[in-house]
């Protein structure tokens, strides 16, 4: 196996061809196939060349190649094989190589021969070590196929976290789940659009085809996205007020630069990726801050921003550390999407998380809302809408309903005899034995002052039996409470639903039939037919709600 030898020589500026001699500046060797060579370039503008040698000579039809990556910045290279034309070598990332869009690809020329001697002359200035090493087309191409698997999984998982977060957004109608399904999908497909595997995904390629605006637009978009999230999720108008207005600053800065992108295109990229990054620069240390501060002033959430971004951040400052050659760390730009999925996965679980607790404190308010704090049973609030959603559903008029309005008779005796206390357990014994007598699914509810209203699944003849059934149980049992023996009546008054009626008039009927049963005397059960005069069932027992 070939090793190839790298020289950087230092030379005058502006010559055409290959020095015939020149002082060395750095001398590496790539090795054997799959060992890298790293030049450090010396930061000056102007023409670098290398000289390049292997130690064995390339058989004609050997496969082998000359990967040169990492030189962002660079424009293309001139190559001088042995013996043969220069040639100029484009980026392999302008329809060639993906894995290599930072790089060139040269194929070296078969029969060189050990020890001759090959030029690369490479223009402009670069802060990152360019990286040389040998490999063959099989071992690129499968480079390239790892690289965009890796890349189109990690899009993957995005984009099935941004459905999940618009699910929640769909549920709560909170901008704060709406603004990181955004986010999700807007670094997803700038992620995917740097890796150059954009054209993989059906409905990307278009995207991909408008070349850096398309990326930058949607890096930008992420960023903003992210500042809006930040502020909901961090609580910042109520913790960190001056947070607040500084995330919203750079948030509008953003949407402004975006504008700036979307109309002027082409024509500002010369500045776009400056002042983008310059924006980007700033506004990385504010999230940090506010995530730290908004943590030390108890933020509910910020253990879970500050969790999810430092690896990413920690990644993300490597990989431009190692672009700027500071540190060799190459990995940390493969390392990237997955510290984003990481990133992703811990809000999106806080996001999840926050939902649910949502959740239960709506259940929880409304489960409190909705009861009346002495019986325990529905208010009446709570009972005017379970009827009210029935009626919207259709089916309080398909099938046939009961209402029963149930009140105690002469109930202030009871409390100004043996006082409030008393009059409470009373209420509450009521409840127990309304309950006793209907069936597990009928629906019983405390109306204000002594009253109670029953909902009942059955036809109008069964509700009448049962109303007395109810009446009944009153009657002819007396409450036993703190050693007294008190005797409890009560009044009825019932009404059936009928189709199309509104709840409003369903309750009309039924305090109406109340009204006509109260009106005749005590322990007295009335029905509201619809056309027809309340019909008195059973009999007045008077005697048995005096006889205390
Ligand atoms: N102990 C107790 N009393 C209550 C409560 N809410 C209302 N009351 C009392 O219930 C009584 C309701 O009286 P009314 O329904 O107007 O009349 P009544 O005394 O039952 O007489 P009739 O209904 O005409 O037979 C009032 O004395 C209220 O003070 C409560 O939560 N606990």
């Amino acid at each position: 196996a070939q090793s190839l030898q790298a020289e950087l020589l230092l030379t005058q500026d502006d010559l055409d061809g290959p020095p015939a001699s020149a002082p060395v500046l750095a001398r590496v060797d790539a090795g054997a196939r799959g060992r890298v060579a790293r030049v450090v370039l010396p930061q000056r503008v102007g023409s670098y060349w290398l000289r390049l040698t292997t130690d064995a000579a390339i058989a004609p039809g050997e496969d082998t190649l000359l990967v040169l990556e990492g030189a962002q910045g660079l424009g293309p290279v001139t190559f001088y094989p042995p013996a043969a034309e220069p040639r100029v070598v484009r980026e392999s990332g302008q329809g060639g190589s993906q894995l290599l869009r930072r790089g060139w690809v040269l194929s070296l020329p078969s029969g060189w021969p050990a020890a001759s001697v090959a030029y690369l002359r490479v223009n402009g200035m670069t802060t990152q070590p360019l990286r040389l090493r040998l490999a063959s087309a099989g071992e690129i191409a499968h480079g390239q196929r790892t690289h965009a698997r890796y890349a189109i999984a990690a899009f993957t998982v995005l984009m099935l976290m941004a459905v999940a977060m618009l699910g929640i957004y769909v549920a709560f109608r909170d901008l704060l789940y709406l603004s990181y399904a955004g986010y999700l999908t807007a670094a997803g497909i700038h992620a995917l659009l740097l890796s150059g595997d954009a054209g993989e995904i059906w409905g990307l390629a278009n995207l991909a085809a408008y070349g850096a605006t398309g990326n930058w637009a949607m890096a930008t978009l992420a960023v903003a996205l992210q500042l809006v999230f930040t502020w909901r999720f961090l609580e910042l108008d109520r913790l960190l007020p001056r947070g607040a207005i500084a995330v919203k600053v750079l948030f509008w800065a953003h949407l402004a630069l975006l504008a700036t992108l979307l109309f002027g295109g082409a024509r500002v990229h010369g500045w776009y990726y400056l002042v983008g990054n310059a924006l980007l620069i700033c506004t990385v240390p504010v999230l940090l801050a506010v995530a730290v501060l908004a943590w030390q002033r108890g933020a509910t959430y910020a253990s879970y921003y500050l969790l999810g971004w430092t690896p990413l951040f920690a990644v993300a400052a490597l990989a431009a550390s190692n672009q700027l050659g500071l540190v060799n760390a190459p990995w940390a730009e493969r390392a990237l999407p997955l510290a984003a999925v990481i990133e992703s996965a811990v809000l999106a679980l806080a996001l999840s998380q926050h939902a649910a607790n949502r959740h239960r404190i709506a259940v929880l308010a409304q489960q409190t809302l909705g009861r009346d704090p002495l019986t325990g049973a529905l208010n009446r609030e709570a009972l005017e809408q379970m009827l009210e959603s029935w009626h919207q559903l259709g089916s309080l008029g398909a099938r046939s309903y009961g209402v029963l309005q149930l009140d105690l008779d002469r109930f202030g005796e009871i409390n100004e005899r043996y006082g409030r206390a008393v009059g409470d357990a009373v209420l509450q014994q009521a409840l127990v034995r309304i309950r006793a007598v209907l069936r597990p699914d009928d629906t019983i509810a405390r109306m204000p002052g002594d009253g109670f209203a029953v909902v009942t699944n059955c036809p109008p003849e069964d509700c009448h039996h049962l109303a007395r059934r109810v009446a009944d149980s009153f009657a002819l049992r007396p409450f036993r409470i703190d050693g007294h023996e008190i005797a409890v009546s009560v009044s009825i008054g019932m009404a059936s639903s009928q189709r199309g009626e509104s709840v409003p008039a369903l309750l009309a009927r039924t305090a109406q039939a109340l009204r006509s049963a109260r009106g005749v005397g005590r322990n007295t059960v009335s029905m509201d037919l619809p056309g027809r005069e309340s019909a008195l069932i059973g009999e007045a027992r008077e005697s048995a709600s005096s006889a205390f």
